[in-house]
Parts: structure tokens; sequence; C-alpha cells
């Protein structure tokens, strides 16, 4: 059995800053030294030492603005660090917050969206569609491929658990967790797309499980789904997916599980939000189906 769980969170930095901190290993400031330091702008800007006076520490920052900072706040640069990223964030030299801001950074602006940090793997959301990181063929390369041995992809995850879940006879699951906005909806539904394609069953065999679980996604979003500031199709509601799998890893069957809906949207909605799609869709129904 494979569950997914889809957990709405407040906005935070998933990794917090005492805990990555911790991971850094000690290093010493010197005149020349490369630092990241923060930046009410832009969250977080590099630099280089130019006075070091006790714990002050005197910055020129690459934007050419010279700052001084408590040497606590300063965080090491690795210099060396590639300019593409890295596509696991282990292989960082620092695993503090502006290192791992800058490599996610970094591949996002060459489109890579997916990067891991051991197993686990973080999506930035690109707000435009990119078909070809989702097609079969892209399907068929994760496949029974190695975890880490292709670009980070929900797929891999996807196939990770599946093969866990046949090699071992345990059940698995996944857990999908972001702020508002983030990507859980559409990463789920990656997961289970993939999860169809490894456990699904020929299309001469009718109605498949995998497709009334796929097809159900438009039913709920129409009854839990709603326009809010951060999201146009935002999930008001968490849900637990769980799906079953025969011995054979075909699937069997799926339940989906939904709690903690936010009903007080049904009568009270503050501009420019929205109340739940349901209703909108039945106002623009033609009459003999609104009046149903
Ligand atoms: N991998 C992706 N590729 C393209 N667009 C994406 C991707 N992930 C998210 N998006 C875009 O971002 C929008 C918001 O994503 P999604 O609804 O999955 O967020 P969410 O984390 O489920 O938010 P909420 O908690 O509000 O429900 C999507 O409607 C889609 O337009």
């Amino acid at each position: 059995m494979l569950v997914f769980c889809t957990i709405p969170r407040p906005f935070k930095f998933e990794i917090g800053k005492q805990e990555l901190n911790c991971m850094a290993p000690p290093t010493t400031l010197a005149v020349g030294s490369l630092v990241w330091v923060e930046d009410s702008d832009i969250a977080w800007i590099d630099g280089e030492v130019v006075q070091v006076n006790g714990e002050d520490i005197k910055v020129l920052c690459t934007s050419g603005k010279m700052v001084v900072v408590k040497a606590s706040n300063v965080y090491p640069k690795d210099a060396e660090a590639p300019s593409c990223g890295v596509d696991d964030m282990t292989k960082l030299a620092y695993l503090h917050e502006p290192s791992v801001l800058q490599n996610l950074r970094s591949r996002y602006d060459m489109n890579e969206i997916y990067t891991y940090t051991g197993n686990i793997l973080i999506a930035v959301n690109p707000f435009r569609k990119l078909p070809h990181l989702y097609d079969s063929h892209m399907m068929a390369q994760y496949k029974g491929a190695a975890f880490g041995e292709l670009s980070p992809h929900p797929f891999a995850v996807a196939d990770a658990a599946y093969r866990l879940m046949i090699n071992d006879g345990i059940s698995q699951s996944i857990l999908v967790s972001g702020e508002s906005g983030a990507g859980k909806t559409v990463s789920t539904k990656l997961l289970m797309q993939y999860l169809a394609y490894m456990g699904g069953r020929a299309a001469s065999e009718g109605r498949t499980v995998e497709q009334q679980v796929l097809e159900s996604n438009p039913v709920l979003e129409a009854f839990g789904n709603a326009k809010t500031v951060r999201n146009n199709n935002s999930s008001r509601f968490g849900k637990f997916v769980e799906i079953q799998f025969d011995r054979r890893g075909r699937i069997s069957g799926a339940a989906v599980r939904t709690y903690l809906l936010e009903r007080s949207r049904v009568c009270q909605v503050s501009d420019p939000e929205r109340n739940y799609h349901c209703f909108y869709m039945l106002c623009a129904a033609p009459p003999e189906v609104s009046s149903f």
C-alpha cells in the first residue's frame, strides 16, 4: 500500500537556521574571506570580509554596499561551489540557509526545478508548464533506475517507494509538504500518475481504479479548492490518499480521505479571494444542469 499525505504549512524556510548552523563546519573569519550576510531586499547577499574588529565584521558586498555585521550573523561562502549548483544539497560544502537558497536559485535559473537533499526532494514552483518533464518517455526512464542515478524528480521518489513496497513487502508513505501555492497538489498528481503507470492495468480491462482516482481530482477540487491570494486553485483541506496494490504490484483499490476543510469560506470570503469552485461552476452551467 502507498499513501500520500498533503500538509499545508505556514510560510517558513523548511530547514531551520539553527539546525543548519550546526551542520556547518566551524570557520574562522579573516580579511579576504567570502561570506553571506542578510539583506533586507534580497534575503542574502555575498561579499568579502574587509575588516575584522572583534565581533564586528566589515563586509564589502557584491552590490558595492559596505556593511558592518556581527560575526554570528555572517555565513561562510564556498568559493568553489559550481555556478550551476549541485543536484543533491548534501554535496554542498556548507549546508546553511544562504548556501541552500543560492543552490536552488542557480538550478532554477537553468530550469532545474527539482533538487535532492539526501532522499528528500525539493520542488521549486516554476509557475509555467514544463510538459517535457512529465511525459511517458520520462516515466519510462525512471522505471527501475536507482535513486539518485537520474536528475531529481517526483517520478524517482514514486519509483523508489514502489520498488521498496514490492521488494520488502512493506507499505510506504510519501509526505508532501510546503506553503500554500508551493506545488503540493501538482506534485501529488505527478506521484499518482507515475504509480498509475507502474501499477496500471491495460485499457482493455475497462475503467481502471487508477483512472477513477485521477478522475476524482477535479470533483474533489470543485468542492474543496478555491482562489486565494496565494493560489488560484488552493486546496482548503488536507488529503490522505491510499493506493492499494495486489501481490503482483498492480493497483487493486484506492481511498481518498479528506480532513480539516475550511468550512468558514462557504459563508465568509474576503476580496479578492473566492468561494469554492463548485458554486461558480453551478452558476456558469446551462440552466438545465444548474436547476438539477
Ligand atoms: N511542477 C509544476 N509545474 C508547473 N506548474 C506548477 C508546478 N507546481 C505548481 N505549479 C503551479 O502552481 C500552482 C499552485 O500549485 P498547487 O496548487 O500544487 O499548490 P499547493 O501547494 O497545493 O497549494 P495549496 O496549499 O494552496 O493548495 C498550480 O496551479 C500550477 O499552476
